[in-house]
């Protein structure tokens, strides 16, 4: 495949079978409106337009996305060359992406900001065990604890590195997310704050932010997602941590 950019995350579905998995797993109706992050060449781009009423797709890549004007022909498709997870004011109800994994974390707390009724996403492997992480687990960031309180998040299957062109070195999985709380972007810079002191006491990191909790002895990274997410949103003044 020509003028592949990796680190636009450019790994192209190639397998039918797995498409059909996600465009079934998605439920989309006819009376909803998809937004995909990545048109690619357009394989689930395609099959978002036959089963949605009107399909918004942003991709970042110029080029990309004028060979997606000439290739795709739907009256319900809107193409869009930017970076969306740039991008403010869309209103869509289902988020449908195979992401590209350098922009994983920024997808996910864009999602976190966002009002919409379900995300159907292929995540790397790896990405989606931060997600699921535990407070006090090696895996468990900033990420994980956004996840935790914004998302209901459940594993649909996974796939394997042959399903794409090229091939990633890394295996994926799709995920199912449904959004349960939302955060404003001031709490995420937070929360990503406290999360760079994750082996300190929190109650001593929140102190230096003058928010006044007691949570004993443990640290940052031991406080459950509710617990971080209270305290980023009760911070005032950031630069005092
Ligand atoms: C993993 S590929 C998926 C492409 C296609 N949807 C597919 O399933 O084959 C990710 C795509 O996202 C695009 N992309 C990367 N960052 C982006 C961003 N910030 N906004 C929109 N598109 C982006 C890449 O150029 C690439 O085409």
């Amino acid at each position: 495949m020509p003028n592949i950019t990796k680190t636009l995350g450019q790994h192209m579905l190639v397998d039918a079978r797995v498409l059909g998995k996600i465009i079934d797993a998605a439920r989309i109706s006819k009376n909803e409106t998809v937004l995909e992050a990545g048109t690619g060449r357009g394989i689930l781009t395609a099959e978002l337009c036959k089963v949605a009423r009107h399909v918004v797709s942003y991709e970042v890549d110029r080029k990309l996305y004028q060979q997606a004007q000439e290739r795709l022909q739907f009256q319900n498709l809107e193409l869009a060359n930017a970076d969306l997870f740039k991008t403010t004011g869309l209103r869509f109800d289902v988020f449908v992406s195979n992401l590209p994994y350098s922009r994983s974390r920024d997808a996910f707390e864009w999602l976190a900001v966002q009002k919409f009724n379900r995300a159907i996403v292929m995540v790397q492997e790896e990405f989606a065990d931060k997600l699921a992480a535990r407070p006090g687990s090696k895996n468990y960031r900033a990420i994980s604890a956004l996840a935790a309180h914004c998302f209901a998040i459940e594993r649909l299957f996974s796939v394997g590195r042959q399903s794409f062109q090229p091939q990633p070195k890394v295996e994926s999985v799709v995920i199912r997310i449904v959004p349960t709380n939302t955060v404003t972007k001031e709490t995420i810079k937070n929360l990503n704050l406290l999360f760079s002191k994750r082996n300190k006491k929190a109650s001593t990191v929140a102190a230096k932010a003058r928010v006044k909790v007691d949570f004993g002895s443990k640290r940052v990274d031991q406080l459950a997602p509710g617990d971080l997410i209270r305290v980023a949103e009760s911070i005032s003044n950031v630069c005092s941590i």
